[in-house]
């Protein structure tokens, strides 16, 4: 941890880091993967045979220097990640074996250890590449060499990487748990209910607010389970809660401008749901079964939570 923030406040320090650490690489922010069966890998490219292949495709080794700190092992090797998104795409594909894939669409398929890092990877660099020009006197900024600020030097303001709050809710009336889908999700996915925290606003009014919005529920308590960053749309923090509400004022009133549908779920359907694979899964009478985020998604956590809750509650 404290290597990590010598990194961030030691260019010189972080330059020889560079040198010596793993990249993972990005196209206009599609992450290189390989796939390894059903699943995805993101390859860590060493430096050495980064420079090999920006000398190949005549780039500057400068062009090490445009990378972002994204972690560091227990053994002090740091990773960054590098967007390659001025070469062409097919050209680094065939040299390194793998393709640049859309992280949406590669994430469910990702391995643990590997989705974290390129989800906070894709929101930095996203951040860097919409954040080049000061906001107050119009100048260029300057990243530092890891890539945790940019500075306008006209005026001396530091900018830092922003993230979002949303608070991401999972309602039971003490028998059902409430799930929705977006008219966006995959068919058949439902999840809980989430929305960004206005300017203001405290957590426990987020939810408050969200719940009433979405499907017209009252809140009577809630409480903070975790969190976990989210970089889709942009960069979100999505704080995990649960809340309940009063059995006897239960009636879903669906706020159609934001959800499609938002139904009551008994204990039996989500756990039927759990157990199958997170994908769209169509059924003979041609209507979708019930599916639900994946394991590491914190709607799934919040899923399995309430479930344990339910199994140990008095009859
Ligand atoms: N992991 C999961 O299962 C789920 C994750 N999500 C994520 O939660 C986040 C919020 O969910 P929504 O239901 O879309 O939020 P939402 O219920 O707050 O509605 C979105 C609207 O909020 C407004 N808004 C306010 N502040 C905003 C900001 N900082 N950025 C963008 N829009 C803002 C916009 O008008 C936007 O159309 C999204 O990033 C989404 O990807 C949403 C549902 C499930
Ligand atoms: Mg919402």
């Amino acid at each position: 941890m404290r290597y990590l923030l010598e990194l961030k406040e030691d260019d010189g320090l972080c330059r020889q880091a560079q040198n010596s650490g793993t990249f993972y690489l990005f196209h206009n922010l599609f992450p290189f993967l390989q796939k390894v069966g059903s699943k995805h890998l993101a390859p860590q490219i060493s430096a050495s045979e980064l420079k090999r292949i920006l000398k190949k495709f005549k780039q500057n080794k400068q062009k090490l220097e445009d990378s972002v700190l994204i972690g560091c092992s227990d053994e002090c090797m740091a990773y960054f990640a590098l967007d390659l998104g001025s070469l062409e795409k097919m050209d680094i594909e065939s040299e390194l074996k793998g393709s640049f894939i859309e992280l949406r669409k590669a994430f469910f398929q990702l391995d643990g250890k590997d989705a974290p890092l390129l989800s906070l990877a894709q929101a930095l660099l996203r951040w860097h590449d919409t954040h080049k020009y000061c906001s107050k006197t119009g100048q260029p900024t300057q990243k530092n060499l890891a890539g945790s600020k940019r500075v306008c030097h006209t005026n001396g303001i530091i900018y830092y990487p922003q993230m979002s709050p949303v608070v991401i809710t999972l309602v039971s009336d003490g028998s059902r748990c409430l799930l929705a889908r977006q008219a966006s999700f995959p068919q058949g996915m439902y999840s809980a209910l989430a929305g960004f925290c206005d300017v203001g606003e405290t957590l426990e009014e987020t939810v408050r607010r969200e719940v009433a919005e979405e499907v017209g529920l009252e809140v009577e308590s809630m409480w903070y389970s975790a969190s976990q960053h989210w970089p889709f749309p942009n960069s979100s923090l999505m704080i995990a809660c649960h809340a309940t509400v009063w059995p006897q004022q239960n009636e879903i009133r669906v706020n159609k401008l934001e959800l499609e549908a938002a139904t009551w779920f008994s204990l039996e359907e989500v756990v039927e749901a759990l157990r199958r694979e997170p994908r769209p899964l169509k059924q003979e009478d041609g209507r979708f079964s019930l599916w639900l985020p994946p394991k590491w998604a914190i709607a799934h956590q919040l899923i399995q939570e309430w479930v344990k809750q339910q199994s140990t509650m008095p009859a």
